[in-house]
């Protein structure tokens, strides 16, 4: 029986950046399969490449070698049209900084990615309305971002990730901004899309704990990943939920 390709396969992918007279490398070779399901954190020092990483695979950036495989296709023969259609079915990114457009009510934030389909706005409406819902946020939608709290920022930022229905979706230090209490609310919202919804995460942080919510942790250093081990906390919920699956 052939085995489905990886939802993303990156091969031998090589990324560069022309700094002044220099050329730095971020990648020299760098090889990654991530799952459809997989909820991933991506740890590493500051400047190895975190964000680079995510950049690639959101296609807002490209390689300059070697070849980046989405269900088998690769990336790298799409026009730039192509890439942003890719983008508006398959992927949305969530940032530290919310990126909110301060003008715009909550309710028009969430809905800025629909504004490029052929939805109705009737359906718009409703597909605003359920995102919310699902971030805890259903009766906020009139508000504007400065009269929300950072972690109600985010969950916005969530709803509108979520509104498009992409399979995966890019978190950058998504609590990076945010006390414990609030990044673990973001933190089990993110989860429960990962776990309900079989939204593909791909999430670099800084912070541990983030990481353990994550299913498959690695450390980005010199150009490499290195898979890190499961924590017991870790370990636990996986357990549970397979116990809960065969239940069911
Ligand atoms: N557009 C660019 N032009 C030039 N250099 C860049 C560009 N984008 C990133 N870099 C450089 O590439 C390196 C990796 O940057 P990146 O933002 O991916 O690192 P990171 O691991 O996400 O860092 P941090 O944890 O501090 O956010 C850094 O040295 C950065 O200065």
């Amino acid at each position: 029986m052939s085995q489905a390709p990886a939802l993303f396969s990156l091969q031998a992918v090589v990324k560069r950046y022309q700094r002044g007279d220099d050329v730095v490398c971020i990648f020299n070779s760098l090889d990654l399969d991530i799952h459809s399901g997989d909820f991933l954190a991506m740890m590493g020092p500051s400047g190895s490449g975190k964000s680079t990483l995510l950049n690639l695979l959101g296609g807002i950036d490209r390689a300059d070698a070697g070849r980046i495989l989405f269900r088998g296709q690769a990336m790298d023969t799409l026009t730039e049209a192509q890439l942003s259609q890719w983008r508006a079915r398959h992927a949305a990114f969530i940032f530290q900084q919310f990126n909110l457009l301060p003008m715009l009510s909550v309710a028009r934030n969430v809905e800025l990615p629909l504004m490029l389909t052929a939805m109705s706005s009737a359906q718009r409406r409703e597909r605003v309305a359920a995102a919310l819902e699902l971030v805890g946020l259903p009766t906020q939608s009139a508000r504007l971002p400065s009269q929300l709290s950072g972690g109600q920022q985010q969950r916005v930022a969530i709803a509108r990730a979520i509104v498009s229905d992409t399979e995966v979706i890019l978190c950058d230090e998504p609590t990076g901004n945010l006390d414990r209490h609030t990044s673990d609310e973001v933190l089990q919202i993110l989860a429960l899309l990962n776990r309900e919804l079989g939204k593909t995460i791909v999430m670099v942080t800084h912070d541990p704990q983030a990481a353990a919510v994550a299913s498959r942790r690695m450390h980005l250093d010199k150009g490499q990943f290195l898979a890190l081990p499961d924590t017991a906390a870790n370990a636990a919920r996986v357990s549970a939920e397979s116990a809960a699956l065969v239940a069911a």
